[in-house]
């Protein structure tokens, strides 16, 4: 069965040709009212997922399919008429970039419908209310301030309801919770799941924060160096990850154990030697404690089966060779598959 939305080897490159790609050859499906996560470190290409994703970036290579129909090939008017049509929206990182500073909250929730150019002033207040008591915001009070006059959990929320004020089929909320105390992110992790249980939204959430993944996603992804190196059911890739980089991220999660503790120990990853740019093995091999030539050479095998997939040699054995119990037997004892939003 084909997803809502479906990548399908995206390789997205920027400046010269021949440079490293920040995408590569990344595949993911997206179901109506699923909710999917993509975790990864710092520069894995999150970001650059989600907006080649909604067509901001144009991909080298590769396909993005909405609801049957490409639109990774769309430019001009046609991709202006889809990105207006707002079936597939995107919630930007950071609220207070994303926000003009000189534009009311009405006005900014407001600007995806007087963009469509085809709703009524009349129409656009009342969808524009609507969306605002969604995220839980009060518009007659809120609605006539500026970003600034804000606090940081409602601009996050503003982002929100601009997002879905569209009524997207496909949401794409990029680090929505990184910047918010526990219970505005509380907040925010509940309405997502809410917004697909009443609207069967799909929602893709980039995030660093595990735990709120796990409270929340159905399925995630795990990007490492713009390559999709595990992805399958939340519960299966973080009690049991397969891939020895999905190892190593959920042991170093914080809210699972301290930093640097026995699980990330066990892992003993070696350091990422300065302008690597191999492409031809795994991606993980020049860091990885498992290696062995055919990591190096060989592209990764991927498919696991029953929508799992592992991008590894030595998935069915690495955990074998380490001492942690934890990291050897799986990881539901950890608390992170008990974290709830
Ligand atoms: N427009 C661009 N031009 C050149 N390089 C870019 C551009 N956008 C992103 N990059 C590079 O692509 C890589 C991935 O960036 P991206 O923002 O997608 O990562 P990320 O996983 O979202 O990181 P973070 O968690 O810090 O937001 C980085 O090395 C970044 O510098």
């Amino acid at each position: 069965m084909s997803g809502l939305l479906e990548l399908s080897g995206l390789t997205v490159a920027f400046g010269r040709r021949g440079a490293r790609p920040v995408l590569d050859g990344v595949e993911l499906s997206v179901g109506e009212g699923e909710i999917v996560g993509v975790i990864g470190e710092t520069g894995s290409g999150k970001t650059t997922l989600a907006r080649t994703a909604v067509g901001l970036v144009p991909p080298r290579s590769g396909r993005v399919v909405f609801d049957g129909r490409e639109i990774s090939g769309l430019r001009g008017r046609a991709l202006r008429a889809f990105r207006r049509s707002g079936q597939l929206s995107y919630a930007f990182q950071d609220p207070l970039r994303a926000l003009d500073p000189e534009l009311t909250v009405r006005r900014a929730v407001a600007e995806p419908l007087t963009v469509a150019g085809d709703i009524g002033d009349t129409e656009i207040a009342a969808r524009v209310d609507e969306a605002l008591e969604t995220v839980g915001l009060d518009a007659a009070r809120l609605g006539d301030r500026l970003p600034g006059a804000i606090s940081g959990g409602q601009r996050q929320r503003v982002l929100l309801a601009r997002a879905i004020v569209t009524r997207p089929r496909v949401l794409i909320a990029d680090e929505p919770v990184s910047a918010l105390d526990a219970s505005n992110r509380n907040r925010v992790l509940r309405l997502l799941d809410r917004l697909r249980a009443e609207r069967g939204m799909a929602v893709v959430v980039i995030s660093h924060d595990l735990s709120s993944l796990a409270g929340i996603a159905d399925r995630v992804a795990v990007l490492y160096r713009g390559r999709v190196v595990e992805q399958g059911p939340v519960r299966e890739v973080f009690g049991r990850p397969l891939h020895p980089y999905t190892a190593l991220l959920i042991a170093s999660a914080p809210s699972v154990r301290a930093e640097g503790g026995p699980g990330a120990a066990a892992l003993r990853p070696s350091a990422e030697p300065p302008g690597w740019t191999a492409r031809e093995g795994c991606v993980f091999a020049h860091r990885c404690p498992f290696v062995t030539d055919a990591c190096r050479t060989a592209p990764a095998p991927a498919p696991v089966g029953r929508g799992r997939t592992a991008a590894c040699h030595r998935a069915p054995e690495w955990r074998e060779l380490i001492a942690d119990p934890v990291i050897a037997q799986g990881a539901p004892e950890t608390g992170l598959l008990k974290a709830a939003p």
